[in-house]
């Protein structure tokens, strides 16, 4: 195209007449002309700006310049022969780096493809950088795409980088000095500054959010750790406070994702991200939005996690798991010096206490990925637990629910098939299975192998973090808001609990169905299903239940199902007061 033709074009364009140029392109013809006063009839050389404007601009870019490095590096050595030019400008169009062969050095300074041009639009007229900045979307601006005739041989694909506030940062732009006459030859172009751009800021977040969860979400499991589309940052209440530029589109919706929570966009918590974390298969990790659609979901866990009411920082998801109660803190702590050890480990409690949860979280304290494979003991056939093959070189952790109900032959096909694992064994056991050694309805050969060290998780009825407990199961379920009554509260707080965690939540489940509005009262909670039967000692739990009542007699009494001055009288025979 002649220059003359150039001219006629935009003039023709500025009229209002179609010419078959993309819209991006027209728009910002008419920016040129109207808002910065251009003319495309005087063309003018690229804008460098002076050393110091360009060390001052490189300053403030710095650590972005220092995160992008290792990306640009490789995409150019993607595109390492095809005499593109890799620029990164600014969020104000000044070029702060610049990757290119400097055989061509003069070439690419006297065509503004070099440190220090400054691709403003109102400078440079239509360029690539300039329409990225304006529109914040990914262009192509080919040729005679271009506003200023002095750029009309270039080619140049730019895509913008957002900073983890969803505000623009920087431009990513991949240029040609001479490129072939169609556009659509810069289509892998535009494919690879895309994705560079993603993965600049996905460590750009990392980087900035090492001491928060990070959510990363993708459409497929295969991606999902090695190139995940979208990623956001969590504070410990579950709040956006950093993302991707693609997680607004991942997560759907129009209002802005930076402090909305996680439970209004997904059907999942805050306080269920551990379950996301490396270590169960990613086809597993599915996670569901609240608009029907599905992602799947990588969680990282913060690297110093923020400490919530000064509890000790423990390592994977194992914070999750408890509130201010000392004993399971002394567990938990326990459970982390041994997580990685190697050690086997047995982990007891009733039913429902969170055994397997427990067990889980031990496995995510892994430095790798590995394989959590996970036998249901009970019922198990003898002769299909020979049959089972966990020696393929696998390592990661051998999860066994149930131990105590492997019948005496299968217990001995266990032995013979632990001799031969390499998978570290965690089992969980609702009886005593010290018991049951004694009483030799277990074997001790078993036990030693799989008992290497135990740990216990107290039932539900003896926890002191039950506030905190339902309040974590409450901000996990389907409805967002919900809140309980003192009343409320103080029921759930007297009953026995025999199904445990699992009793509660299903408890809360079906109060939250029934609750008019966000609040649920005493009348909107089921009534409890199955009562304990009395402690065979009545004394031997006094001190526990008064604990977990915060030494509230009435609470106990309820609990133990006497009066308040039976409490009181059994107090005094053990010589029990009030801590502090
Ligand atoms: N710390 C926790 N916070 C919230 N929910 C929990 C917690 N621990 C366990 N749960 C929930 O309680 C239920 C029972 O947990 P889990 O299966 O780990 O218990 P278990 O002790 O292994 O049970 P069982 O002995 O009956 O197999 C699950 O639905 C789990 O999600």
């Amino acid at each position: 195209m002649r220059d003359r033709d150039h001219v006629a074009e935009i003039d023709l364009v500025l009229r209002g007449q179609a010419t078959g140029r993309d819209g991006i392109v027209s728009d910002s013809w008419r920016r040129c002309v109207e808002h910065y006063g251009l003319d495309p009839a005087r063309p003018s050389p690229a804008h460098i700006v002076t050393d110091a404007e360009l060390r001052s601009h490189r300053e403030q870019s710095e650590r972005l310049i220092a995160i992008a490095r290792s990306g640009l590096d490789a995409l150019f050595r993607q595109v390492a022969g095809q005499n593109y030019v890799l620029l990164l400008a600014d969020a104000k169009g000044v070029t702060v780096d610049f990757f290119g062969d400097t055989r061509f050095e003069d070439d690419l300074r006297r065509a503004g493809l070099y440190l220090g041009s400054d691709w403003s639009e109102h400078l440079a007229g239509t360029c690539g950088v300039g329409a990225c900045i304006v529109t914040g979307e990914a262009v192509t601006i080919h040729q005679t795409d271009h506003f200023d005739l002095h750029h009309t041989p270039l080619s140049c694909t730019a895509a913008p980088i957002f900073d983890t506030s969803g505000q623009l940062a920087a431009v990513l732009d991949l240029s040609l000095l001479r490129s072939p006459q169609p556009k659509a030859s810069q289509s892998l172009a535009m494919n690879l500054v895309r994705a560079s751009a993603r993965r600049v800021e996905m460590a750009n977040l990392m980087a900035m959010t090492r001491r928060d969860w990070v959510l990363r979400l993708s459409a497929s499991p295969e991606f999902l750790e090695v190139d995940p589309e979208a990623a956001i940052a969590l504070d410990p209440e579950g709040r956006i406070i950093g993302l991707t530029h693609a997680a607004q589109a991942a997560l759907g919706g129009s209002r802005p994702l930076l402090g909305q929570r996680l439970d209004q966009l997904l059907e999942l918590g805050v306080d269920d991200l551990p379950d996301l974390m490396r270590g169960r298969p990613t086809e597993d990790r599915l996670v569901r939005l609240r608009d029907g659609r599905s992602l799947f979901g990588h969680a990282i866990a913060p690297q110093t996690a923020r400490l919530p009411r000064g509890l000790p920082l423990l390592p994977g998801g194992l914070s999750s798991l408890a509130g201010a109660d000392p004993a399971m803190q002394r567990m938990l702590s326990r459970a982390a010096r041994l997580a990685c050890s190697g050690v086997s480990l047995l982990i007891g409690g009733e039913t429902g206490t969170g055994k397997e949860r427990l067990a889980r979280a031990i496995h995510m304290c892994l430095p790798r990925p590995a394989a959590f494979v996970a036998l249901d003991c009970a019922g198990q056939d003898p002769a299909a637990l020979a049959a089972q093959d966990w020696t393929a070189g696998a390592t990661g952790t051998l999860f066994l629910r149930r131990v105590d109900d492997l019948c005496p032959e299968a217990q001995a096909v266990m032995l013979r098939q632990l001799a031969t694992t390499r998978l570290r064994v965690i089992a969980t056991s609702r009886g005593d299975l010290g018991q049951m050694v004694r009483d030799g309805s277990f074997r001790a050969d078993l036990f030693f192998r799989i008992a290497g060290a135990a740990l216990h998780l107290p039932p539900l009825r003896l926890r002191q973090d039950f506030d905190w407990l339902v309040d974590r199961l409450l901000r996990g379920g389907a409805t967002d808001g919900l809140r309980l009554t003192a009343a409320a509260r103080s029921d759930l707080r007297g009953r026995d609990w025999p199904g445990n965690l699992r009793e509660l939540a299903a408890t809360l489940d079906t109060a939250s169905l029934l609750a008019e509005g966000q609040v649920i009262d005493q009348t909107d909670l089921p009534p409890a299903l199955l009562a304990l039967p009395p402690a065979a000692d009545p004394d031997e739990d006094l001190r526990a239940i008064l604990d977990a009542c915060g030494w509230n007699m009435a609470c106990a009494a309820r609990r133990l199902g006497v009066n308040r001055s039976t409490v009181l009288r059994r107090m005094q025979r053990l010589g029990l007061t009030p801590p502090g």
